[in-house]
């Protein structure tokens, strides 16, 4: 089903129609599946692990056959999954390349806490690997469906950052008439605080200085945000602004982070700096790195601009800055 665009914006780019029409299909029989929650088959169960050593979740595995099964005749040559440990060719004759993670936030999919799935397009060409091992500047699309109080596709293509709401009654993706829009203040940071001794140190400083608060060298309060779903945290900075990290961290298998940049991470960026804000690894741009290999993760760190910017500073900052509490860093007052 083609989502029904809002009369006031552009239509959706003909090549891409047939692809977003096949994942808007996928995605509301995963809506319906999801929200049965234990009326339904058992989404939870860990069935196996995948080419990272995650464990995979049957709805895991189900979205990602599903969402595999339903690109025939869609203009897609090469499907890379996160489940999967190679891409798999579709059509021969397609023109565009779809990376996903089809079910982001596994881990909440027990506890009817919003999960999503997350893609990303890009031109094909004849080397199947290869497509997906080029730098984010390429990708013609990307966005995520949030299966949440609200089911929503939120998508850009490159023109700014677009809004399709799922209503069950019409059964349709149904465009609202604005679109999340990164505001330029906020107070409110997510991190997943349990590994902060394993931070490297301009993460721990950065963090340090937000829980100071109004006592501390940013002379304000903050607030603290971790769903353990990408796309949720995603969603709210979306909506009212704030910074995501996941930074490298010292466990083994944290080296690069947790999150992957060609199905998680590239499309994520290029959402958000659509929306106005910035995604960096710390020290560079999400959309500038060129995954080593498919299953390549990198650190990720995304949200309202000047709070990204901010964030950089500390890697510029001398050791002995970083590694004092606070230092001279009342320098730079929020
Ligand atoms: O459990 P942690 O380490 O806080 O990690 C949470 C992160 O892992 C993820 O669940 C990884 O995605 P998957 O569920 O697709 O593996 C992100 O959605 C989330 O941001
Ligand atoms: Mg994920
Ligand atoms: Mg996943």
């Amino acid at each position: 089903m083609l989502p029904m665009t809002h009369a006031s914006r552009a239509p959706i780019p003909a090549p891409l129609r047939p692809v977003i029409s096949a994942l808007c299909d996928v995605a509301a029989g995963l809506s319906d599946t999801i929200s049965r929650g234990p009326l339904g088959p058992a989404l939870a169960d860990s069935v196996g692990n995948n080419t990272d050593g995650d464990v995979q979740k049957a709805l895991d595995v189900m979205a990602d056959e599903a969402f595999a099964g339903a690109l025939s005749g869609t203009g897609v040559r090469w499907y890379a999954s996160e489940e999967r440990e190679e891409v798999i060719e579709i059509d021969v004759n397609g023109a565009l390349a779809l990376a996903i993670d089809p079910l982001d936030g596994s881990s909440n999919i027990d506890a009817n806490v919003s999960i999503g799935t997350i893609f990303g397009i890009q031109p094909a060409t004849d080397d199947a690997e290869g497509t997906f091992l080029r730098d984010g500047n390429s990708l013609l699309a990307s966005g995520y469906f949030i299966y949440g109080p609200q089911t929503a596709l939120v998508v850009t293509f490159g023109d700014g950052v677009r809004q399709f709401i799922w209503d069950r009654e019409a059964r349709q993706f149904i465009e609202a008439e604005t679109a999340p829009c990164i505001p330029d203040t906020s107070s409110e940071f997510a991190i997943n605080a349990s590994n902060y001794r394993h931070w490297p140190k301009p993460v721990r400083a950065y963090i340090d200085d937000c829980l100071a608060g109004a006592e501390g060298p940013r002379g304000k309060n903050f607030n603290m945000r971790w769903v353990a779903s990408l796309v949720a945290e995603t969603h709210r900075i979306m909506c009212r602004g704030g910074i995501f990290l996941y930074p490298s961290d010292g466990r083994k298998g944290y080296e690069s982070g947790r999150l992957r940049l060609v199905y998680e991470c590239a499309p994520i960026a290029f959402l958000v700096e659509q929306s106005g804000g910035k995604a960096t690894t710390g020290t560079a741009r999400v959309l500038d790195q060129v995954p080593a290999h498919l299953h390549a993760r990198t650190p990720l760190i995304f949200g309202t601009a000047d709070k990204v910017d901010r964030v950089a500073t500390y890697y510029d900052l001398p050791d002995t800055e970083v590694s004092a509490l606070f230092g001279n860093r009342g320098l730079f007052r929020a």
